[in-house]
């Protein structure tokens, strides 16, 4: 998979990526040839670009144009790191594949519920390509490929984490498809989007949605998760 971008919202979970790619890397040839079967040492940069939709998407467009302009353009994006998953969808320390990275709270509350921007009466152009982004057919097949044991749905993009009952069933309800939420997916599949750059999200389950309870967190099952599904990149 060459010239692949790698976006996280922390340094400790690019770190985790790093360490798997690392880890499943062949190491080159010390003379700089290529290995006698043809493969060449996979190309891919992992960066921690920040946390939430819009700075990722920023910062995921930057690295896009600046790579462009270089004359050495990415070839494709995906959005990586943990998630909150929901309970009876996705185990804690299970990884997930987006097959739609969704801006679950774009829109607008009402009394009678949330109503998504795409039904509030804008013009279409000004949503970009609405609240949904599929990921890439291709990429998605490949990785599905390499991480057979993935669970493969909706990942919702929020930016607030999901704290209470009432908020989580809520959620669930009007998302039955979504397995995760994370907070910077869809930010990064518009940037890719726009940049014409096939996008793809890969999430490690951190913590169930629910009440918040930090004790709850498995920061260390889903950051193992993470370097292990790292080989599925490259
Ligand atoms: O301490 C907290 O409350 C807290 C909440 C969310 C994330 C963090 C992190 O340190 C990790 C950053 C990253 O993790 C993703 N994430 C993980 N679990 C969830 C979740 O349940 N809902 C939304 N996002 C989640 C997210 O992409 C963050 O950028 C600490």
């Amino acid at each position: 998979m060459t010239r692949l971008l790698v976006v996280t919202a922390v340094p400790a979970e690019a770190e985790a990526i790093r360490a798997g790619l690392a880890a499943s890397t062949a190491p080159a040839p010390p003379d700089g040839t290529v290995p006698p079967d043809g493969t060449v040492p996979p190309d891919v940069t992992v960066l921690p670009v920040g946390v939430g939709p819009a700075v990722a998407g920023a910062a995921t467009a930057r690295l896009l144009a600046l790579a462009e302009a270089a004359g050495r353009p990415y070839r494709a994006v995906v959005s990586a790191g943990i998630a909150g998953g929901f309970v009876g969808r996705v185990a804690v320390g299970g990884t997930v594949l987006a097959d739609r990275s969704v801006a679950a709270d774009l829109g607008a509350e009402s009394p009678a519920g949330f109503i998504p921007v795409e039904d509030l009466g804008m013009p279409p152009e000004l949503l970009g390509g609405g609240r949904i982004v599929l990921a890439d057919p291709g990429l998605l097949a490949r990785l599905r490929a390499a991480l057979p044991g993935a669970t493969v749905g909706t990942v919702l993009t929020v930016s607030t984490v999901t704290g209470t009952a009432a908020s989580t069933a809520a959620l669930a309800e009007r998302h039955p498809d979504a397995v995760a939420e994370a907070m910077e997916g869809y930010g990064v599949a518009v940037a890719a989007a726009q940049a014409g750059v096939p996008f793809a999200e890969l999430r490690t389950v951190s913590n169930p949605i629910g009440p918040r309870d930090r004790s709850a967190w498995r920061m260390r099952e889903a950051f193992a998760a993470l370097t292990a599904a790292a080989a599925a990149l490259q």
